[in-house]
């Protein structure tokens, strides 16, 4: 963020501000479906460390203080899911869900499995030796189940880039980096081929390409997250 983190924010009517810090996967979540519905809003981007920037979440999510967190005309919303859901009842063009209720509802049970599955990628991240073997494998089934769901789709839904595509933004967006600094390559090509066009397809969308951050600048940062948390000689 430029300048100081204020405490207090400026709200004006119709006004969006999203409260968020870099690289957050569920943030770009937020930044990805505004860019597709093609909304205007203020970025106020804040490091956790930084104390002004903890006051803004103990009063805007003082719940979870968490982010990301849309501001409405100043009215918070908090999670990730959540705000996705506002944006598309508010905003309902181009549409991220089917309009049909059965299909909506198909939609939203993946939306659903990919939120309960990413825990997995996170052990993945984050563990060694037997946990790390187990989390591999785990891994590799969720990516199986997506492989099998995308099917020849060029994304989750269909010919339109949807929902499902941006829950699942964050492999697009970062599992690449993660595997490179764990070592490990699992969603590889050959196994994978379907996810492997997916990710090319997403990133390449005209909406999020223009909002991605490039991978030497996410290694570096996740290679520091790493070593906070494993010493680099059980790594
Ligand atoms: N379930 C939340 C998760 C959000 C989340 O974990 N955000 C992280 C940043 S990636 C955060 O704010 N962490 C702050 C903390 O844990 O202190 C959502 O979907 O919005």
């Amino acid at each position: 963020m430029e300048g100081n983190v204020v405490t207090e924010l400026d709200h004006r009517m119709g006004e969006l501000k999203l409260l968020g810090v870099w690289p957050s996967p569920y943030v770009y979540r937020i930044i990805w479906a505004l860019e597709l519905k093609d909304k205007k809003y203020e970025y106020v981007e804040g490091e956790f460390h930084n104390p002004d920037f903890t006051d803004l979440l103990l009063k805007y999510n003082p719940v979870y203080k968490k982010v990301p967190v849309l501001l409405v005309d100043g009215k918070p919303i908090a999670e990730s899911t959540v705000i996705l859901e506002y944006i598309e009842e508010t905003w309902p063009q181009p549409p991220l869900l089917p309009q049909d209720p059965c299909e909506k509802a198909v939609a939203r049970f993946w939306v659903s499995f990919a939120e309960e599955k990413s825990t997995s990628f996170m052990s993945f991240f984050v563990t060694v030796g037997e946990e790390f073997q187990k989390a591999t494998q785990e891994v590799r089934e969720v990516l199986k189940v997506l492989e099998e769901t995308i099917g020849d789709k060029k994304y989750f839904g269909g010919e339109e880039i949807g929902l499902l595509d941006i829950n699942l933004g964050w492999i697009a967006l970062s599992f690449g980096v993660i595997e490179d600094i764990v070592g490990v390559k699992v969603l590889v090509a050959d196994d994978f081929p379907r996810l492997f066009t997916w990710i090319q397809n997403f990133r390449e969308h005209p909406s999020i390409r223009t909002h991605l951050p490039s991978h030497h600048e996410l290694f570096a940062y996740y290679k520091k997250k790493r070593e906070a948390i494993i010493p680099s000689n059980t790594a």
